[in-house]
C-alpha cells in the first residue's frame, strides 16, 4: 500500500497493492499499523456504502461537531472526488483537491476533519465506499457550496450539464458565509 500526500499534504492518496490471480484479484483496504504510520492515526466508528447515477453530485459535507475524517473509495464506476480544507489556520483554507477515484484504479483518499467532501459522478453508475472517525450527526451536518467561485473547483461535468444535487445541497451556503473550524 503506497500512501502519496496530495499538494495539501494532510490529504492522502492510497494506492492498494493489488495481487491479481486466474482466480480475480484481493487487495487490503485498510490496516491499522500501516495506516498509523502514514499520518492516518484514527479510529473509525462507521462505514457507508452509497449508490448514484452518472452526474449526481454529492456534497460539499462536513460536520461542524464531531467532525469526521472519512477514507473514501469507489467499488463499482468512477467518481471525481473532492476535499476543501475549511480550517482558518491552515496556509490552504479555501483550497482543494481534486482527483479521479474508480474501481479500476482502486484509489482511496483520506479527507481528514476540517475539510469538506463532496463527488461527482462520471459513469453511468457509481457505488462510493467509505470510513468515518465519527459518528453521523445530522445536527452537525453542513453543506457548502458545490459552485462557489472562490473555491475554483474543476468538475468534470458530463456534456457540461449541471448536476444534479439534493434539494439541502442546493441551497448550501459560499465558503464566505460558511461555518469554518478554527
Ligand atoms: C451520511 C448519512 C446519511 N444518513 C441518512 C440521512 C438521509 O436520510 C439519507 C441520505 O443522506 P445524505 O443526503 O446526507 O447522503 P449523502 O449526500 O450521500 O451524504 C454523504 O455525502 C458525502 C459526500 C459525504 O462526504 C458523507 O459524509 C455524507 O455527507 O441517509 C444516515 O442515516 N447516516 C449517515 O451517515
Amino acid at each position: 500500500m503506497k500512501f502519496i500526500p496530495t499538494k495539501i499534504p494532510d490529504v492522502i492518496m492510497i494506492e492498494p497493492t493489488v495481487f491479481g490471480d486466474h482466480r480475480g484479484f484481493f487487495m487490503e483496504t485498510w490496516q491499522r499499523k500501516t495506516s498509523a504510520e502514514n499520518g492516518i492515526d484514527y479510529d473509525f466508528v462507521q462505514d457507508n456504502h452509497s449508490k448514484s447515477t452518472q452526474g449526481i453530485l454529492r456534497g460539499l459535507h462536513y460536520q461542524i461537531e464531531q467532525t469526521q475524517g472519512k477514507l473514501v473509495r469507489v467499488v463499482e464506476g468512477s467518481v471525481y472526488d473532492v476535499a476543501v480544507d475549511l480550517r482558518k489556520s491552515s496556509p490552504t483554507f479555501g483550497e482543494s483537491v481534486g482527483l479521479e477515484l474508480s474501481a479500476e484504479n482502486k484509489k482511496m483518499l483520506w479527507v481528514p476533519p476540517g475539510f469538506a467532501h463532496g463527488f461527482y459522478v462520471m459513469s453511468e453508475t457509481a457505488e462510493f465506499v467509505y470510513k468515518c472517525t465519527d459518528y453521523y450527526a445530522p445536527e452537525h451536518e453542513r453543506s457548502l457550496l458545490w459552485n462557489d467561485e472562490k473555491l475554483k473547483i474543476d468538475w468534470p461535468l458530463v456534456n457540461g450539464e449541471n448536476p444534479i444535487l439534493s434539494d439541502k445541497d442546493a441551497v448550501a451556503p459560499a465558503l464566505a458565509n460558511a461555518e469554518t473550524f478554527a
